[in-house]
């Protein structure tokens, strides 16, 4: 077995993430709803809040008896629990507190945010699983359709767009098959940018530097310990029947989506069993799956600033990030966003949940499903044909305003 060397900054304690607070800084945006106060929905909702985002779980030494923890979160996680959850958080909130309230649908909000990116740069961060294409069973199905393929090519002609997600950059790669966006894989650990990356390059930056080669890889070091332990929970879970592991690179992912939930409590103590091997390893949840990732501060919050760097635009207030996501770990990048004051999130989901983000969208579908409906998608046409429109608008304004001059 290889040493478990550290080889970069450690966060405290390794577990599933905490519950995002919603924080909206002195400087935030208007486009930020006020954050969710105990108010009306109470104790109650800060209970369900708890119980629907996860608990702090521990995985390191000291642990026993701790696996209820890890069960109870799962179960959250799953569909039939968030909805039972959804319901009691939306049973306690008055009328006028509601969440869809607070997180107003994009689509229908669009006028809205059309106008705040007067005078301003859209730069777009997209989610893959759940957001570009319909969470499935499994992972290797999850295909884009090509729909959604042309929608986001037409994004990217007028916006610089990234895909940011917790798939390494090969297998998102092989979904998307668009040369023209910034990937983010391995949620965030593994950055590439377009081979005609100048093109959306701020062009003050042009002048002045030389653009940023986008390629960065924080957690290079953890890529041996990540094919190891891959190995070891594929070896560990091989009993369970439906659990899956996937390698993703700098992360490892357990799926439980098609496990008997009577097996999750036996599937998680094999995971912890595993882990305690690996102090330099770290756990998070997403959707039915747990995500083994390193102990680095890393993730699609940190993407997402590093990308606004590459593209010139660190420091600009003119600019409007946007940043489309179904998942926890998408929620580290709508808080940057709410803390920077700047753009928003949009948390696409069905059901209420605790967010950081400001609007949100539905699920995409499958094109099989007979209520299928495609917000994600049709939000990023009205972006693109909103921007054409705009723009013809100003070429036809240039040639009125050429021909004026030129009768003088
Ligand atoms: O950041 P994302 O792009 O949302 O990726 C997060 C994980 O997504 C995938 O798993 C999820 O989608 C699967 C396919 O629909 C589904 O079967 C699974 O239950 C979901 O958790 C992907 O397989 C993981 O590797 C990603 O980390």
């Amino acid at each position: 077995m290889m040493a478990k060397q550290s080889v970069v900054v450690p966060e405290p304690p390794m577990g599933i993430a905490k519950p995002p607070t919603a924080v909206v800084p002195a400087t935030a945006s208007s486009l930020f709803p006020p954050p969710r106060s105990g108010g009306s929905a109470g104790g109650a909702a800060a209970a369900m809040k708890k119980k629907f985002l996860g608990q702090q779980l521990e995985v390191g030494a000291g642990v026993g008896g701790r696996i209820n923890a890890w069960v109870d979160s799962m179960r959250a996680s799953s569909p039939t629990h968030a909805r039972a959850a959804a319901s009691a958080l939306a049973a306690t909130a008055d009328e006028s507190d509601t969440w869809t309230v607070k997180h107003p649908s994009a689509l229908k909000s669009i006028d809205e945010i059309i106008a705040a990116s007067k005078g301003k740069q859209i730069v777009m961060f997209l989610d893959y699983d759940g957001t570009l294409s319909p969470i499935v069973d499994e992972p290797d199905d999850a295909v884009m359709s090509e729909a959604m393929r042309a929608a986001v090519k037409a994004l990217a002609s007028y916006f610089p767009t990234a895909i940011v997600t917790g798939r390494c950059l090969d297998k998102v790669w092989n979904f998307v098959q668009l040369a023209e966006l910034y990937y983010a894989g391995s949620h965030g650990m593994d950055i590439k940018g377009p081979t005609n990356a100048r093109k959306h390059i701020k062009s003050s930056t042009k002048t002045k530097a030389k653009p940023k080669s986008v390629l960065f890889q924080p957690a290079s070091e953890f890529l041996p310990m990540i094919e190891e332990v891959s190995k070891a929970l594929m070896e560990k879970t091989k009993s369970i029947q439906g659990a899956k592991v996937e390698n993703n690179k700098f992360c490892a992912s357990v799926h439980f989506r098609k496990v008997d939930e009577k097996k999750w409590s036996a599937l998680a103590e094999q995971v912890r069993t595993v882990m305690k091997e690996y102090p330099k390893l770290k756990l998070t949840q997403g959707r039915k799956v747990l995500e083994i990732r390193p102990t680095i501060k890393w993730d699609k919050g940190k993407a997402l600033e590093f990308l606004l760097e590459s593209l010139g635009f660190a420091d600009c207030n003119d600019i409007l990030p946007v940043y489309i996501g179904d998942d926890r770990t998408d929620e580290d990048a709508f808080k940057v966003l709410r803390e920077r004051g700047q753009g928003f999130g949009i948390l696409v989901s069905e059901h209420p949940k605790e967010t950081n983000a400001s609007y949100t969208l539905q699920e995409p579908k499958e094109a099989s499903s007979a209520t299928s409906y495609f917000s994600v998608m049709q939000f990023l046409q009205h972006l693109v044909e909103w921007k054409s429109n705009s723009n013809s608008l100003k070429a036809r304004a240039r040639v009125y305003s050429r021909s004026a001059t030129m009768k003088e």
